[in-house]
């Protein structure tokens, strides 16, 4: 039978690359939402609802025959200050995982940050923790530790997800998320190369997050890169996560 996904953030970068991967996808009914309305030069392919995530009674609605969400809505910037990071990421995402309960969705697939753990890239350890023959490796184990307030509001939202698995039995993955480009990994940028996440492994991991049987999880979303210092393993282990692209193939 299809699943019906619910797609949060559908028309930003990591919604547009997941779509743009598996819109082709027969077993998957979309619901798309984001607070921005649709434009011509996008991915959507199922039904879009013009919603922002703190409205309550608009996200509840459009979780009704869900299965699966896709959580991405929110503020991506590493500079957000409180006054957004509050509404957007974790008053909004509290909102989504309560109406999702609600609704008796299954699995829940949540846009967490390489920022949630931004600290752990010390003076002491840079910059040859981004580097190929460095062994330095964070696997999802650690405790969160944010650099800056949109990391503490993604460390917030696996929280929050622990909490509705444990209390709810909800299906949580956390994806900490790299560094998302096309086409190509960040020039001249060895953090970003280290923890790129292709286009079309974006796509595959998300469609894993929607198939893969899972309690809760925190993984990373990054490329099979050389450079790494974040372990796929895990997301390997649990989602069947076979990533296909390496920063190191490309100059
Ligand atoms: N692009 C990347 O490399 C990374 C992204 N992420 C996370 O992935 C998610 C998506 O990021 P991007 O696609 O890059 O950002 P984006 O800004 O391109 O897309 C975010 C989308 O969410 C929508 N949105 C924001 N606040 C909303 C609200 N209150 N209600 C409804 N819609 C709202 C925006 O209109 C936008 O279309 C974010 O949660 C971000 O923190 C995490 C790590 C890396
Ligand atoms: O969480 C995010 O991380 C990526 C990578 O971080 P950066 O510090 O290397 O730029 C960022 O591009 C993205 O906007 C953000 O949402």
């Amino acid at each position: 039978m299809a699943q019906s996904v619910l797609l949060t953030g559908a028309s930003g970068r990591v919604g547009q690359a997941i779509l743009e991967g598996l819109a082709d996808e027969r077993e998957y009914e979309w619901r798309l939402l984001d607070r921005d309305p649709p434009t011509g030069d996008r991915n959507y392919p199922g039904e879009f609802v013009v919603a922002d995530i703190t409205d309550e009674e608009a996200v509840r609605e459009a979780m009704e025959g869900i299965d699966v969400v896709l959580h991405l809505a929110g503020d991506p910037r590493k500079t957000a200050p409180w006054e957004s990071v509050l509404p957007n990421n974790i008053d909004g995402t509290q909102t989504v995982y309560e109406a999702a309960v609600g609704a008796g969705v299954d699995k829940f697939a949540f846009a967490s940050s390489n920022h949630a753990v931004g600290a752990y890239e010390t003076d002491e350890r840079t910059p040859d923790m981004y580097r190929e023959d460095d062994e330095f490796r964070l696997d999802g184990t650690e405790l969160p530790r944010p650099g800056n307030l949109y990391g503490v509001s993604k460390a917030t939202g696996e929280i929050l997800g622990r909490y509705y698995h444990d209390e709810y039995g909800l299906s949580v993955v956390c994806v900490r998320i790299g560094n998302l480009t096309k086409d190509h990994p960040p020039i001249d940028y060895e953090r970003g190369q280290a923890m790129w996440l292709s286009h079309r492994d974006c796509a595959h991991l998300f469609d894993r997050c929607i198939r893969a049987e899972y309690d809760y999880e925190v993984v990373y979303g990054i490329s099979d890169n050389d450079r790494k210092y974040y372990s796929i393993e895990r997301a390997r282990e649990v989602l069947g996560y076979e990533p296909r692209d390496n920063s190191a193939d490309h100059g």
